[in-house]
C-alpha cells in the first residue's frame, strides 16, 4: 500500500483534535498503520522549537523560521520515513498553518514563506521541481467568535490562543487563500455544527476521495 499524508487545519478552537483520533481509528479498522503527529513538533528537536514558538515573543520572520526549522526536522525524521513504509500519516497542522498564522495573522510576506516552503519541502523522495505536499488537507472552518466561545475556560491560552478575534479573522482568510490556490487538495468542513455532524463530513469527504 502506498503511504498517505493527511493534514488538519483550522483556527484555535475549531475542533480538530477529536476528529483526528477518530480518523486514525477508521484507518486502523481498514487495516492501515497510522502515524499520528503534529506541528510544530513531532520530533524531540521540533518539540523544543514548539515550546519556544508557542511561549516566547519573537518577530514574524523569526517565528516563520522556527516553524519551518521544526518542519524540516519533522519531515525528514518522521513524515518521510512513515510515508515510505506505506503508513497513513495524520498530522495536526502543517505548512498551511504558517501561511495562515504568520502570513495572515501576523501579516508576514507570503513570497518569503513560499521560498521557505520550496526549500523545506524539497525532499529526496520527490524529484524536483515537485514538493512534498499533503494528499489531503481537512480544514475545519469556524467563525472566530464561535471558536472563542468554545475555548473560553477550556484551557490556559498560549501565545496564539490569547490573540484577539481580528487576528483569527486574518488567519481564517489565510486558510481561504491557500484553499483558493490549490482547491483539490482541500476538504473544507463546516465546523459550526455538533461533533457528530462534523465527524460525518470528515469521514464522508475522506471516503469520497478514495483514501479510506
Ligand atoms: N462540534 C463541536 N461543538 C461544540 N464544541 C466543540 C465541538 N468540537 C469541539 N468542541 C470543544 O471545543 C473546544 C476546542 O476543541 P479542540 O478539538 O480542542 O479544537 P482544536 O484542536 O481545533 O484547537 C474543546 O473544549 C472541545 O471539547
Ligand atoms: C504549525 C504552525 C502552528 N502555529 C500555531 C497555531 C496554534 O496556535 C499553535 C499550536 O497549534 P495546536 O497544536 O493546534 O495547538 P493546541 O495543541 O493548543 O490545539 O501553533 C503557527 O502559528 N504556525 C505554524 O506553522
Amino acid at each position: 500500500m502506498s503511504g498517505l499524508f493527511l493534514t488538519f487545519e483550522g483556527i484555535d478552537g475549531a475542533g480538530k483534535s477529536t476528529h483526528i483520533d477518530a480518523l486514525a481509528g477508521a484507518f486502523r479498522a481498514a487495516g492501515r498503520t497510522v502515524t499520528l503527529t503534529r506541528e510544530p513538533g513531532g520530533t524531540p528537536l521540533a518539540e523544543k522549537l514548539r515550546a519556544l514558538a508557542l511561549n516566547e515573543p519573537m518577530d514574524a520572520l523569526t517565528e516563520a523560521l522556527v516553524m519551518f526549522a521544526a518542519r524540516r526536522d519533522h519531515l525528514l525524521q518522521v513524515i518521510e520515513p512513515a510515508i515510505a513504509r506505506g503508513n497513513v500519516v495524520l498530522c495536526d497542522r502543517f505548512t498551511d498553518a504558517t501561511f495562515a498564522y504568520q502570513g495572515g495573522g501576523r501579516g508576514f510576506d507570503r513570497e518569503v514563506l513560499q521560498q521557505l516552503e520550496r526549500w523545506v519541502q524539497s525532499v529526496p523522495a520527490i524529484r524536483l521541481p515537485g514538493l512534498r505536499q499533503p494528499d489531503l488537507t481537512v480544514w475545519f472552518d469556524l467563525a472566530p467568535s464561535v471558536a472563542a466561545q468554545r475555548l473560553a475556560g477550556a484551557r490556559v491560552p498560549d501565545k496564539f490562543e490569547s490573540q484577539p478575534q481580528e487576528f483569527f479573522a486574518r488567519v481564517a482568510e489565510g486558510y481561504a487563500q491557500r484553499l483558493r490556490a490549490d482547491p483539490r487538495r482541500f476538504l473544507r468542513v463546516d465546523a459550526d455544527q455538533p461533533r457528530e455532524g462534523v465527524w460525518q463530513a470528515v469521514e464522508r469527504g475522506v471516503r469520497a476521495r478514495g483514501l479510506l
